[in-house]
């Protein structure tokens, strides 16, 4: 029966039917017993379609039958595009059939369920997928640690693998390696655990032709010395010899799967690839839903067990407990993280320290008063300024030595309290020319005195007579454009014009109130001048830590989706909640340290230095950002897509800062659109964070409730939907 058929040789049409007539008797044989055996995976009818742009259904898997024996290697073969990662996904139970069944090792395959046998098998995807910022060692550890391999067993295992596939030095990144060098550390990391069944997706692309023949040395030793079962795509036809099954696939279904030694019988062909050619040539007909031409021959069949991998969960959880599995995978995601992290130098600082430089930035930026602004002085009652300084030298007083009134050139006066430091002031002579420079933005305001300004006033106080007022008022013509700017300059005007009125009556024995508006404002909480920086800078370092926890987590959770580390790390049997719980212990770390010190920084600065207030704040603000994180874990559950987050990010913080009150209150808004502002996280918080800070609330005060209720909503909104999500959607 172990007849060899050398390559190139052709065979005569006897000896040809004499063997034909030998596989029809084995295939009697293998039919017989095929009841009693276990193999490795077996698919069954396996269809699977997707809906191309014109909605037309196409079908990828089509009715597709596929059988690996136990301690064997199965080659699947066909054109590019024609289903073979397609169907490893499925078997692998990254996705689902639309019907039919996969097995592996007796289990039933679904994408829903975590896999039972998920530690026996090892997967090298078509990708690299491994963590770029990981060294080659600290790769193998990882992989080595979520398959629960004890230190020693790891230690030998990782020995071998490095000399066998020629790995370079442990310490060296796998960012800085070669395009092979890769695709073997990838092979390295399927292998580690010694798995049951091994799946690879093109293993030997851009490895040289004296590796490959290493390679598949090895892998042939290694199912003939335990019950590994190997399934292996490759482009390279001829490598498909050394296989003891070869399933040739085309257009979603197996036109043959036999042993290379009997298709190239079958077929009539000196080599695989032209077996292919004449099968190719034989199905051209083969319609989507025909029956598939499959022909199934199996040679030594044993029985199986579970793989290793799985024994091990069970010997560890009857020995050390779950608690103890929990710890191994935990302990191993999270040195992941932190070499990954710890490398990135910059990466590291700027997480740490962003909310510190925010801070300080803040510090010298929003409410601080405009420096250098200049405003244009048309005094028409005095128009030689210099003329004013001298005056002003010499006369201070507003009385003579018969102690009346002297109503002359009070413009001078009044200029005169306009402070140097506010403002820089420029004379003109005309309006005209003031107006000019005006709309060239030279000047922010320009004030206008008129020629009889003293008498005007004159008139005004001791006749109370309002015809003629106008005389007696500055015409201030302001630069509207920038709002805050024109606040700015309003205010200071009517504080040095309050101020001048103030002295004028005093020094001519009036009544000094009479020129003061009739509203006695004085401030509840805070304080008249002093309160800008507190209720808004608070608000910004919140925003801020928002959208860094947000952010941050995001990127880090997405990167290990578009990597591929992400899939690979569930194929060995990690669920993602242990992956997001690690994610969420290292997002909160980072947040702890970097909000705390950029909090300590701005308040200390700006002169908050009650302990109650920055600890209410502190607590406030980590819940936050906690929301922040659980709003990224549902945001790279839905999509990897590196543009959708950049645009949700940028579009959330603007959202932000429009919904939170940041640049103009909550009640001024539209009223549907105060619903959503009120639904959304930011504007509630920012109310209690606004309360701690002006009026000393704490967790008792009903604004702050009422910021942390609306917090925890979104806490465990996001945590139920991104859950939701994953059960769904768990593989990226
Ligand atoms: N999510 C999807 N939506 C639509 N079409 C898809 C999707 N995933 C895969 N396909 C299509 O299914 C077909 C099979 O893809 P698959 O990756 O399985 O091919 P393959 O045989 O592994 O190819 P290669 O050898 O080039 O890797 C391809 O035409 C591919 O474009």
């Amino acid at each position: 029966m172990n007849i060899r058929v050398s390559e190139g040789s052709r065979m005569d049409h006897k000896l040809n039917r004499l063997r034909r007539k030998i596989m029809k008797a084995e295939k009697f044989l293998f039919v017989s017993t095929l009841d009693h055996i276990m193999n490795s995976v077996e698919v069954r009818d396996a269809f699977i379609s997707y809906h191309n742009e014109s909605t037309k259904q196409k079908f990828i898997l089509n009715g597709l039958n596929m059988t690996v024996a136990p301690s064997s290697i199965y080659a699947l073969i066909g054109a590019s595009g024609c289903g073979k990662t397609t169907l490893l996904s499925c078997i692998l139970g990254m996705k689902e059939l639309d019907s039919g069944t996969i097995k592996v090792l007796g289990h039933k395959v679904t994408s829903k369920k975590q896999n039972k046998v998920a530690r026996s098998i090892g997967f090298m995807p078509q990708d690299i997928a491994l963590s770029p910022q990981l060294t080659i060692g600290e790769t193998l550890k990882y992989f080595g640690n979520i398959f629960l391999m004890s230190e020693q067993k790891l230690e030998e295992r990782s020995h071998m693998i490095k000399e066998l596939l020629e790995l370079p030095p442990d310490d060296r990144l796998i960012e800085n390696l070669s395009g092979g060098q890769r695709r073997r550390v990838s092979l390295a990391a399927a292998i580690i655990h010694n798995p049951q069944i091994l799946i690879l997706d093109e293993p030997t692309v851009g490895v040289d032709s004296i590796l490959r023949d290493k390679i598949w040395k090895f892998l042939i030793k290694s199912t003939r010395e335990s019950n590994l079962s190997i399934i292996i795509t490759t482009h390279y036809i001829s490598e498909a010899q050394q296989s003891d099954r070869c399933g040739m696939m085309r257009d979603g279904v197996l036109l043959a799967e036999d042993s290379p030694r009997n298709i190239l019988l079958k077929y009539e062909a000196d080599s695989l690839d032209e077996a292919f050619l004449n099968l190719c040539k034989l199905n051209k007909q083969v319609l989507p839903n025909s029956q598939n031409p499959i022909e199934v021959v199996c040679d030594g069949y044993v029985k199986n067990d579970i793989g290793a991998g799985q024994e091990k969960i069970d010997e560890l959880s009857h020995f050390k407990g779950k608690l103890l599995y929990y710890i191994q995978i935990i302990s191993a995601l999270f040195s992941k993280e932190w070499a990954c992290f710890k490398r990135g130098k910059m990466d590291l600082l700027s997480n740490l320290l962003y909310l510190t430089f925010l801070s300080i930035m803040l510090m010298f930026g929003p409410g601080s008063d405009p420096r250098g602004l200049k405003i244009g002085i048309v005094n028409k009652e005095v128009l030689d300024p210099s003329y004013c300084k001298d005056y002003l030298r010499q006369n201070i007083s507003y009385r003579n030595e018969f102690n009346d009134c002297i109503y002359e050139h009070l413009s001078c006066h009044f200029l005169n309290e306009i402070q140097d430091e506010d403002f820089i002031k420029v004379h003109y002579n005309n309006f005209n020319d003031s107006y000019k420079d005006a709309k060239q933005g030279k000047l922010i305001a320009v004030l206008e005195i008129q020629r009889n300004f003293s008498e005007a006033l004159q008139y005004l106080h001791e006749n109370f007579n309002a015809n003629g007022i106008e005389f007696s008022q500055v015409g201030v013509h302001l630069d509207q454009t920038d709002m805050q700017i024109s606040t700015f300059v309003h205010n200071r005007l009517m504080k040095a014009y309050f101020k001048f009125a103030e002295k004028v009556m005093v020094g001519c024995k009036y009544n000094k109130d009479f020129v003061k508006p009739p509203l006695n404002i004085s401030p509840m909480f805070g304080s008249l001048y002093k309160s800008f920086k507190k209720s808004i800078l608070p608000l910004f370092i919140l925003q801020g830590a928002y959208f860094q926890s947000f952010g941050s987590s995001c990127y880090r959770i997405s990167q290990s989706k578009v990597d591929g580390i992400w899939n690979r790390t569930l194929l060995a049997g990690v669920n993602p909640i242990e992956i997001l719980i690690v994610q969420f212990i290292f997002s909160i770390v980072i947040m702890f340290v970097s909000f705390l010190s950029g909090i300590l920084v701005l308040f200390l600065s700006i002169g908050i230095t009650d302990f109650t207030t920055i600890f209410v704040s502190f607590i406030l603000g980590i819940s936050f950002c906690t929301a922040g994180i659980f709003m990224s874990v549902l945001l790279s559950s839905v999509t990897k897509n590196a543009s959708f987050i950049t645009a949700f990010i940028f579009g959330g913080s603007i959202l932000a800062v429009t919904t939170s009150g940041l640049f103009w209150p909550v009640d001024g808004q539209p009223e549907w659109l105060q619903q959503i502002s009120y639904f959304l996280p930011f504007a509630y918080t920012s109310d209690s964070l606004r309360d701690i800070v002006m009026k000393g609330s704490t967790f008792l005060d009903f604004n702050v409730i009422k910021g942390f209720v609306n917090i925890f909503f979104w806490i465990i909104a996001t945590f139920l939907l991104s859950f939701l999500v994953m059960k769904k959607k768990k593989f990226s």
